[in-house]
């Protein structure tokens, strides 16, 4: 009976978040990704590496609803999300993931403060208690010097540092970041990268991070490597 009941336990604090299963997908007669399966578990940091052009931005896209696949399925938390209408799939998007792109992205009339706090404002969260929020998470980020800044006016690290605020600042399940170091050197990008990993796991939120630089992928727990539109190997790194 004990067996039995800790084989459950196991079992379901196991089960995947997002599973990828057999995805294909083509950009006209390219195709990005061939029958590629993926699983990402709640809390990992996983790191997609490989060749440029392996496919590893298409399923990062696929993953977090942006792209639909051709053949092929992915599931969050066992909905599948081409059965999912568009509005459905964009509330998953803004409530439970969050994004970091290779440039911030930020909105540059904003300050740094009020980039932060937006996904909360577009969440009907008041602005005190939003920018309090942004804030306190400006701070864990070590960028509190440019919160009454704009996105102009700070340096591309502290920048990137602001955009993985932004990416947090709802708690998300999953975050994605593509290449979130790629204009950095390495310096600031070790900084990023350090402060990303440590933030999501205080939060809980898992981190799918697509990376070409080997460096930045030994801080994930698991690196799936890309090869011709499929992950061909898996290493855990702990
Ligand atoms: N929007 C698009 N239109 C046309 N072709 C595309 C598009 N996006 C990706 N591709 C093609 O799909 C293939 C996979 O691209 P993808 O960006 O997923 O690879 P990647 O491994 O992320 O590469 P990189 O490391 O250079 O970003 C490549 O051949 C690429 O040229």
């Amino acid at each position: 009976m004990f067996l039995i009941v800790h084989l459950r336990e196991s079992s379901v604090s196991s089960l995947p978040l997002l599973v990828a299963d057999e995805v294909s997908k083509s950009f006209g007669v390219t195709p990005a990704l061939r029958g590629a399966s993926l699983q990402v578990y709640p809390g990992e940091v996983l790191a997609l590496t490989g060749p440029s052009g392996s496919g590893k931005s298409t399923l990062l896209h696929c993953l977090s609803g942006i792209l639909a696949p051709d053949e092929g399925r992915i599931t969050y938390d066992g909905r599948d999300l081409g059965a999912m209408g568009d509005r459905e799939r964009s509330a998953l998007r803004r409530g439970a993931f969050g994004f970091v792109f290779q440039f911030g992205q930020l909105v540059p009339e904003l300050t740094c403060l009020e980039n932060v706090a937006l996904p909360l404002r577009l969440a009907g969260v008041r602005r005190r208690a939003a920018e309090r929020a942004a804030g306190e998470l400006l701070a864990r980020l070590e960028v509190t010097d440019v919160a009454g800044k704009r996105p102009g006016q700070a340096s591309g690290g502290q920048g990137q540092r602001v955009a993985v605020a932004r990416a947090l600042i709802t708690t998300p399940r999953v975050i994605f970041a593509d290449e979130p170091t790629g204009a950095l050197d390495s310096r600031n990008g070790d900084q990023v990268i350090r402060l990303l990993v440590a933030a999501a796991r205080e939060r809980g939120s898992a981190v799918v991070l697509v990376t070409h630089e080997e460096r930045i992928a030994a801080c994930a727990d698991r690196i799936v490597a890309f090869h011709d539109g499929a992950p061909a190997t898996t290493a855990a790194t702990r």
